[in-house]
Parts: C-alpha cells; sequence; structure tokens
C-alpha cells in the first residue's frame, strides 16, 4: 500500500525552500518562506506537494479524517530539526567535574589532569558495542521528542583503532534501526591519549596511517573532525590529520577556537573545511576567511551557557557573512543536553540571533553543515518527508517561551513517530 500523509491548515508553514545550492547568509536568513493556513502532502517518504491549505487539500480530500491525515490547525509546521554536532555515542556521564568546575576548576585543567574526554574514553573504551548502542538509543529519542529528525555523531572517545570503529560501528547500526538518521564523522583526533600527551607525535600518525584508512575503507564515515586547541591538536597537526583524511575521501570538520583564539577559523578556510564549529574566540581574520572560503559556522551556545564562557559572536559572523547553523554539541563534558529549541532560545538570548535566524541555523543551514541540503533541511517537493510540528500558534513563540518543549508531532520520512508530544 502507498504511504500517504497529509499535513493540513498550519496556522504557519515554514518551509525553508529557496536555499538548497548554497547556505543561506546574511538577509537570506531571516527568510522563512512562510506560507499561513498552509499544507504538505507526504507519499512514500518524499514531500509531493506543499502551499495553502485550499491548494493542497483539494488535491487529496480522500484523506482528510483517515489515519493519514494530521490537521495541525493552530500550530506551526516546520522541517524536521537537524543538530549537525553531536557526541552522540559515548558511555557515561561526568557530573562530578561539573562539581569541580562550580567550585572553580577549569574544562582544560580537568582534561590536563586526566579527566574530561580522558574520562568519557575509559567508560567508552570498557563498555561493550550493546551498552553503547543502549545508552545512545535512549538519546536518539530525546532527539526525537525534540523535534530533531537528523543527527551528525562523532566518534572521538575510543582513541584506538578498536575502540573508534566500535563507536562508529553503533553509529552505523542506529542509523539503520532507528528512525532518526546519523551522519557520522570521524573524530579520531579528539584528544591525545592522556599516557601520551607529552610526545603526541606518535598518535598523530596513528590516526593518520591506521585509523583514517580503515574508518573509510570500512565505509563508516563522511567527515573528518579535529579538536584544533592549544594543549590538544596544534594547527599544523590539525592540517595534517585534516589533509589525510581528504585523500581518503573524508570532508574536513574542525572544533575551532573554543577556549582561546587558535587559528582553527582559518585553517578551516584553509582545508575547505565544511563546517568550522565552536568559534568562540575565532579571530576577525578567521571570520573573514570562513565567509569566502563559505564554511558553515556551527555554534554551540550550549557549550559556553555550560562552560559559563562568553558566547559566540553570531551576529558579528552573520553580518560578516559566515552561514550560521547551530547545534547541541550534546556531550557529557561541555553540552549535556540534546534539547535543540533550548539551543534556539540561546542563540536568541545569547549570541543576538533573531527568531527567524534561529530556525534558518536549525534546518536548511544545519543540513547545509552535514552536507544534507539535497535532502533535507527544507519542505519541498522531492525532500525527505521529515517533519516538525509545534503546538505553538506562531514561531516567534519558540525563541520566547525557553527551555520549553512545544514540540507535539514529528513525522520521519511520512511516519508519525511523535503525536501529541509522546513517542508511538
Ligand atoms: N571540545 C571538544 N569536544 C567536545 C567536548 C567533549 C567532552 O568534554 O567530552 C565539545 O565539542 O565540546
Ligand atoms: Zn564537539
Amino acid at each position: 500500500m502507498t504511504q500517504k500523509l497529509l499535513i493540513t491548515n498550519a496556522a504557519q508553514l515554514i518551509t525553508m525552500a529557496g536555499h538548497n545550492d548554497h547556505p543561506a547568509k546574511q538577509e537570506a536568513m531571516s527568510d522563512l518562506e512562510i506560507i499561513e493556513n498552509g499544507s504538505v502532502y507526504i507519499e512514500e517518504g518524499k514531500v509531493v506537494a506543499v502551499g495553502t491549505d485550499e491548494e493542497v487539500r483539494a488535491d487529496y480530500q480522500d484523506l482528510i479524517g483517515t489515519e493519514s491525515h494530521i490537521d495541525a490547525t493552530g500550530k506551526v509546521v516546520t522541517p524536521g530539526l537537524i543538530d549537525p554536532h553531536t557526541h552522540l555515542v559515548h558511555a557515561g556521564t561526568r557530573e562530578n567535574e561539573y562539581a569541580m568546575r562550580l567550585k572553580g576548576k577549569t574544562y582544560m585543567e580537568i582534561m590536563q589532569a586526566g579527566g574530561g574526554i580522558h574520562a568519557t574514553t575509559r567508560a567508552t573504551q570498557a563498555a561493550s558495542h550493546e551498552q553503547l548502542y543502549e545508552e545512545s538509543r535512549k538519546r536518539l529519542d530525546q532527539f526525537l521528542l525534540h523535534g530533531v529528525t537528523t543527527v551528525e555523531a562523532k566518534s572521538g572517545y575510543g582513541l584506538t583503532l578498536e575502540h573508534e570503529l566500535k563507536q562508529l560501528e553503533v553509529a552505523k547500526q542506529l542509523d539503520s534501526e532507528h528512525p532518526v538518521d546519523i551522519v557520522s564523522t570521524f573524530m579520531g583526533a579528539h584528544a591525545v591519549p592522556i599516557d601520551e600527551k607529552d610526545n603526541p607525535e606518535p598518535f598523530v600518525n596513528r590516526v593518520i596511517d591506521e585509523m583514517i584508512p580503515e574508518v573509510a575503507n570500512k565505509k563508516l564515515a563522511t567527515f573528518n573532525d579535529v579538536f584544533c586547541e592549544r594543549g590538544v591538536f596544534t594547527p599544523e597537526q590539525s592540517k595534517r590529520i585534516l589533509e589525510a583524511g581528504k585523500q581518503h575521501g573524508l570532508i574536513p570538520k574542525v572544533h575551532a577556537d573554543e577556549i582561546e583564539p587558535y587559528g582553527g577559523a582559518e585553517l578551516a578556510a584553509q582545508v575547505g573545511a565544511i563546517s568550522a564549529d565552536h568559534l568562540l574566540k575565532a579571530s576577525e581574520q578567521g571570520i573573514k576567511d570562513m565567509a569566502e572560503a563559505d564554511v558553515v559556522g556551527v555554534l554551540l551556545p550550549g557549550t559556553a551557557f555550560f562552560l559559563m564562557a562568553e558566547f559566540a559572536d553570531a551576529r558579528r559572523m552573520i553580518d560578516g557573512g559566515v552561514a550560521v547553523a547551530l547545534s547541541t554539541d550534546a556531550n557529557p563534558g561541555s553540552s549535556p543536553t540534546i534539547s535543540l529549541p533550548f539551543i534556539m532560545n540561546l542563540g536568541c538570548l545569547k549570541m543576538g540571533m533573531t527568531p527567524e535566524e534561529v530556525l534558518t541555523a536549525t534546518t536548511i543551514n544545519a543540513a547545509h553543515a552535514i552536507g544534507a541540503a539535497g535532502e533535507i533541511g527544507s519542505l519541498e517537493p522531492g525532500k525527505k518527508g521529515d517533519v516538525t510540528i509545534f503546538n505553538v500558534p506562531n514561531y516567534l513563540v519558540l525563541s520566547y517561551q525557553y527551555g520549553m518543549n512545544h514540540v507535539d508531532t514529528v513525522i520521519k520520512a511520512g511516519k508519525a513517530l511523535v503525536l501529541g508530544g509522546q513517542l508511538q
């Protein structure tokens, strides 16, 4: 039987149409392409028709009132939200470090003393494939309940070939078994193993000579990411790792200028990265380089919030011509949340973004940050039938009422998986 779904009469249908070739920049980030009293028809997982209720309803009258009909009267309909930067697959939590930070220890001090990423690495190495799968599956359910239909997921808590592969294989299995789509990133260069911290070169060489070829050979990742930060990987080491990935078809991404200005944004532009992420301390030159090289700036305000750091200057980046996307950075150390709607609140309240810009940043621009704008990120004929319906009368309420989950319905490839805020 043909799979059909008709969504009718949304108070606002936010389509985000028209930005498939390039991410939205500057004024275009405010261009939501809203249809009032809008309807969408999805068939076999793909969007077929988008328009006013009058236009669309006429062709699909027979579905009204059936199981294949969702009445969105009084609600806001958007493309399924996309989270373009997560550390989804990991074991355990680090609330003990949170308590230490509240007493004055810094994130980097904790990491350099063997905690931080190293603590989660120990837990992730010790966890079985099944344990990691189960922990991560629960997080994916939470993402779905918060309106997210696609996430990027990084490795980087394995730090050996065996355990990096384990993380990526868990992500692959989740991608095929859980309705939320996963796009994978290899991040073997997330930290230098603590017992090698005084001599990182052999580890850098293992990432380049052993891990990257094997990950690429097994087709376990699309992207290759590196934590370019003082005390972690230098710009020179990062560049070697990213160039090596390119040789094996892995597209570069950079954890850039998170703790201090370190040339990460400049490096992302130089190597042709698809995105540079964090950017709290990005330099003027780095922002200029990113705008010119079309590197998407993935901003993670949850991390600044949770590390009690100064927020990235989204306003300066958008005005300077950088296409901005937003993400949770979901991870156990610097941003233990899966709430993309809360990240949207922070985008407005702490980074100078407008309600229109944060919607663009979590839909079409987020799709561009993971190279998926041809398939997701907007509601246009031919795209995946991924839809989020919010129980609010207009989109301004989403960024105005903060810390709340207004998600009512989530549709993945034409199938309703969340109804009335509940997983089905
Ligand atoms: N900054 C580097 N990596 C992660 C944090 C990882 C962790 O603390 O476990 C991030 O993006 O914030
Ligand atoms: Zn990260």
